[in-house]
């Protein structure tokens, strides 16, 4: 078939795409990127523009869509968000060049420079400031898991070797969220990884299993740090050195050949971040709402950095609470003193506020990507550093200045503030040199020129006045034309195709060749003209001339060396900058970590928070806790928080709490939890005093939620929860429970909750809070010598329920389920019907307690010695449960409250009082 065989054009486009069948190959062609084939339907359809076709192939019409150049970022960021990969296949010689060389039909040459995936993005349009962009590996060898993290625009990098299990590692990439997860085939096909990797689907790259191998990863490793050996920059497990080596591997794939500037990986050593599940993650809410949304966060609570690097820092620390309390008493004091140093805390901010983000502007020029701007926010960065570091040391942690005696007598500059100003370096001579090389306010790309500043180099000052010379002198060619051939609109012009030219109106073209003829003849040549025709449009006539062109050629001489002389001179400078790269990149650690450190002193100053103890203990001791989130949004709906005092200390470590819907059963456990996230983080808590011995593991299970897309049902999803939380909690766990066996039966729900209560307290043996409806679990507290009861206080007021947010010692006696339900504004019909049908259910209890309970029944009086109630079949006495207190109900199913006296009913009391006393 004649047809069948491809236009050349398609043969280099079908060679490239075949190297790269995962990715969109955006195929470079003049000042457009096309895509083909299937690339062109898919792509089209994500992006919502128009699909065309172009020729033919194999007697089919070819798909086509394309994006401009000059806007294929925002093109490209909506791909790379719905998981597509891009091969960027550009032009490697201009059409000219090709035709020169391989003859008129030549087709240009074209080579794919970069993969653009999820997880390797550099340029600032694609990435988000406040958020880390992480590529992961994970690594399995031996039965051990390892999993390195990096993120190409910072160059950050770490390792760490996972625990056995799924569970790990579906914490650890619950904790980075990576953008990509890279892992061996034979990992997405291990059926007990299903789960762990379900909610990353979107963003796995599998490889081949051999591309995981940990003696070649060392090797490389060592080569690219420069290093004998990766022992000097800690201990890593083999697992750990195979994913980081992929990642390397992965780069200079999808870099094509090269790597952005990586910091040394960094060993995360087993233990010492707090772990914290997923699904713990997600319900408290720790960096996103449940909704997903920043905003309702713990972290856009807390955080006031002014910076990207710093907000990024704030989010990492925040994912990873640490568990050493000696690291996190050195960031809490840091933040204290901030606290004491009000001035010094604006200045720092006020200054901070000017660094642009280093560590991004540093990769993208050691990728050869960067343009005048990032070195101008290098500069500009590095300029604040001598400043910012009078101002912390002239604020008194010297002795002298604004603030003095901020540090009274022998105290001691916090070990992590006083890192940070070491690190923070000295960088005069490459700022000064920067700022004499670059204009103030550089161009975003370099390809123009015009950034290094006049002075700086003196042949680019020279070659620049010979343009500039030349341009005036054209002009003066002008002037001498208009004179000398009286043709008043005659212009000099230029454009890209002609490059300069003499431009008349039509009608003046005559007059033109009539006054050249004349100079020439002037001047004795033979007949002819001077103005020589180039082009014809529909108003004018274009012309040149020697002396034109001469100048032309001057000028374009001149500029053209000035643009390759500031192009090698960007590159020196990008070359300095690079060769100070570690230095720099310290420095940009330092100032993120000012600038986390001052916002969480900011909010501490802010909102009353106070600097916790954190220590080995195993106290966890709240006085006047609050819900940070909470009591922000009560604030702006000007109510007032209740604060709670919450103690787990020992004896008392597991709290079994009680109260009706609404009471702030759910708030309180939340706000527990979140103070031992942020005390973790060295930050200050909302609360009065804190002391915490350090949680090692953070479990809760809140609230009941689908799990839909998992296929999860949501009795499913509290079990699963349940589980991990029994099976992996120990002594130095926080757990967090809110109404478990909500979603079953209510007796399979009871003696679920039950017999997880017992479980934890005599097993796990962790500090728990667990919210219940079911009173019935107040019972255990005569037999579980560590569990105490208390009740969110609630006050009747005129047939009004109002929930008074208090957390008391005690047991809640009633639901209050239909009050709320009137709160919420169910019909009144339906409440009237639910409270008949409440009597009639209390009322049956009382006759049959063996039958099924209602869920919101009064705690009665039943008192199991041991065991939960077991429904007996066979039994209609209830003498099981409790004799005087059947004795008791039945008196009081007796009573009708509405026709009463005041002294019926205090008999009435009193009679019931003695049934129980008689019983007991
Ligand atoms: N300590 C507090 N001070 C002031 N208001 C509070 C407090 N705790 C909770 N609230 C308010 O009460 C509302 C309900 O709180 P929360 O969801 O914690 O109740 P709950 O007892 O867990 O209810 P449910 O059992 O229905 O889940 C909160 O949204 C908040 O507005």
């Amino acid at each position: 078939m004649s047809d069948a065989k491809p236009t050349p054009m398609m043969a280099q486009y079908l060679g490239l795409k075949a190297e790269h069948p995962d990715c969109l190959l955006f195929y470079r062609m003049g000042d457009f990127y096309e895509l083909f084939f299937a690339d062109a339907e898919q792509a089209a359809a994500a992006l919502d523009i128009a699909l065309t076709k172009r020729g033919e192939h194999l007697g089919q019409p070819i798909p086509m869509c394309g994006v401009p150049v000059h806007s294929h970022e925002s093109y490209l960021t909506r791909l790379i968000e719905k998981g597509f990969k891009v091969a960027v296949c550009e032009q490697t010689e201009d059409p000219a060049e090709a035709r020169r060389k391989r003859g008129s039909k030549a087709l240009v040459n074209r080579e794919v420079v970069r993969l653009i995936t999820p997880g390797t993005l550099s340029e600032d349009n694609l990435l988000s400031a406040r958020a880390a962009n992480w590529l992961a590996a994970v690594a399995r060898l031996k039965g051990e898991t390892g999993l390195a993290w990096l993120d190409m625009s910072t160059g950050e990098f770490a390792v760490q070797a996972l625990a056995p299990g799924p569970a790990a590692l579906a914490a650890a990439l619950a904790r980075l969220a990576p953008g990509e997860v890279l892992l061996p085939e034979a990992l997405t096909q291990d059926p007990a990884l299903f789960e762990t990797l379900a909610p990353w689907r979107d963003r796995l790259t599998p490889l081949p299993d051999s591309r995981f191998d940990a003696a070649n990863a060392r090797r490389r490793l060592e080569q690219v740090f420069g290093v004998a050996t990766l022992e000097g920059f800690g201990a890593f497990s083999p697992p750990g050195v195979a994913a980081a080596g992929t990642l390397l591997d992965y780069l200079e794939l999808t870099q094509k050949g090269r790597l952005p500037r990586l910091q040394p990986p960094r060993p995360v050593a087993a233990g010492a971040i707090l772990e914290i599940d997923a699904a713990t993650r997600r319900n408290l809410e720790l960096s996103a709402t449940l909704s997903g949304a920043r905003a309702g966060s713990l972290l856009a609570a807390i955080d006031r950095t002014v910076t990207g690097p710093g907000a990024r820092q704030l989010a990492a620390w925040l994912a990873a609470p640490l568990t050493d309390p000696e690291a996190i008493t050195e960031r809490a004091a840091s933040v204290e003193l901030l606290t004491r140093l009000g001035d010094t805390r604006d200045a720092l901010r006020q200054r901070l506020r000017r660094v642009p983000d280093l560590l991004r502007a540093l990769s993208r020029l050691s990728l050869e990507r960067g343009g005048p701007r990032d070195l101008a926010a290098i500069a500009a960065g590095l300029a604040e550093v001598p400043d910012l570091k009078a101002d912390l040391l002239g604020a008194g942690l010297l002795g002298t200045g604004r603030g003095a005696g901020a540090l009274s007598g022998g105290e001691r500059l916090p070990a992590a503030l006083a890192r940070a100003l070491a690190e923070l370096g000295e960088h005069g001579p490459l700022v000064e040199r920067l700022g004499r090389a670059l204009v103030p306010e550089p161009p975003l790309m370099a390809r123009d020129g015009g950034f290094i500043a006049a002075g700086y180099h003196q042949d680019l000052d020279e070659l620049r006045t010979l343009a500039s010379e030349s341009k005036r002198l054209i002009a003066a060619l002008q002037a001498e034309y208009v004179a000398e051939t009286g043709i008043q609109s005659l212009k000099i012009k230029q454009n890209n195709v002609l490059g300069y030219y003499i431009e008349v109106p039509t009608r003046h073209g005559e007059k033109l060749l009539a006054a050249g003829r004349a100079r020439l003849e002037e001047g004795g040549a033979a007949a002819g003209t001077d103005f020589v025709h180039r082009q014809t449009t529909a108003q004018a006539l274009r012309f040149t001339t020697v002396a034109l062109s001469d100048l032309e050629n001057r000028l374009r001489g001149a500029a053209d060396k000035a643009l390759a002389l500031e192009l090698t001179l960007l590159a020196d400078l990008a070359g300095e900058v690079l060769a100070r790269g570690e230095e720099i990149a310290r420095a940009a650690g330092a100032l993120a970590f000012l600038d986390v450190i001052a916002g969480l002193a900011e909010v501490a100053v802010d909102r009353g928070h106070v600097r916790p103890t954190v220590d080995a203990s195993d106290a966890f001791l709240i006085e006047g806790g609050r819900h940070p989130v909470v009591e922000a949004a009560l604030a702006e709906a000007g109510e007032a928080f209740v604060a709670n005092d919450c103690d787990l200390t020992a004896e008392q470590r597991l709290w079994l709490l009680t109260g009706p819907n609404m009471a702030g059963k759910s708030t309180f456990l939340r706000q527990n939890a979140l103070i031992a996230v942020l005390a973790q983080i060295g930050a200050f808590v909302p609360a009065r005093a804190a002391r915490i011995g350090v949680v090692d593991r953070l479990f809760s299970r809140v609230g009941a939620s689908d799990d839909l897309a998992a296929g999860r049902s949501t009795f499913m999803v509290e079990m699963v929860e349940t589980a991990a939380i029994l099976n992996q909690a120990g002594p130095r766990a926080l757990v967090i429970l809110d109404e478990i066996g909500r979603g079953t039966a209510t007796y399979d729900g009871l003696a679920l909750a039950w017999a997880t209560l017992e479980h934890l307290h005599d097993h796990n043996r962790c500090r728990t809070l667990f919210a219940t409806h079911y009173h019935e679990l107040t019972d255990l507290a005569d037999k579980l010598k560590a569990l105490t009861c208390r009740t969110m206080k609630v006050r009747e007021w005129k047939g009004r329920v109002v929930f008074l947010h208090e957390v008391a010692p005690g047991t809640a006696d009633r639901s209050y389920g239909i009050h709320v339900a009137r709160l919420a504004g169910l019909p009144p019909a339906v409440l009237k019907r639910a409270e008949t049908v409440l009597g009639e259910l209390e009322s049956r209890h009382r006759r049959h307690p063996d039958a099924d309970l209602p869920l919101f029944a009064a705690h009665a009086t039943a008192r199991p010695a041991a065991a939960p109630p077991e429904p007996d079949p066979e039994s209609d006495s209830g003498a099981a449960f409790d004799p005087g207190g059947r004795a008791a109900l039945e008196a009081l199913a007796g009573l009708d409250p509405d026709q009463l006296t005041p002294r019926q009913a205090l008999d009435a009391l009193y009679n019931l009082k003695n049934h129980l006393t008689e019983a007991g």
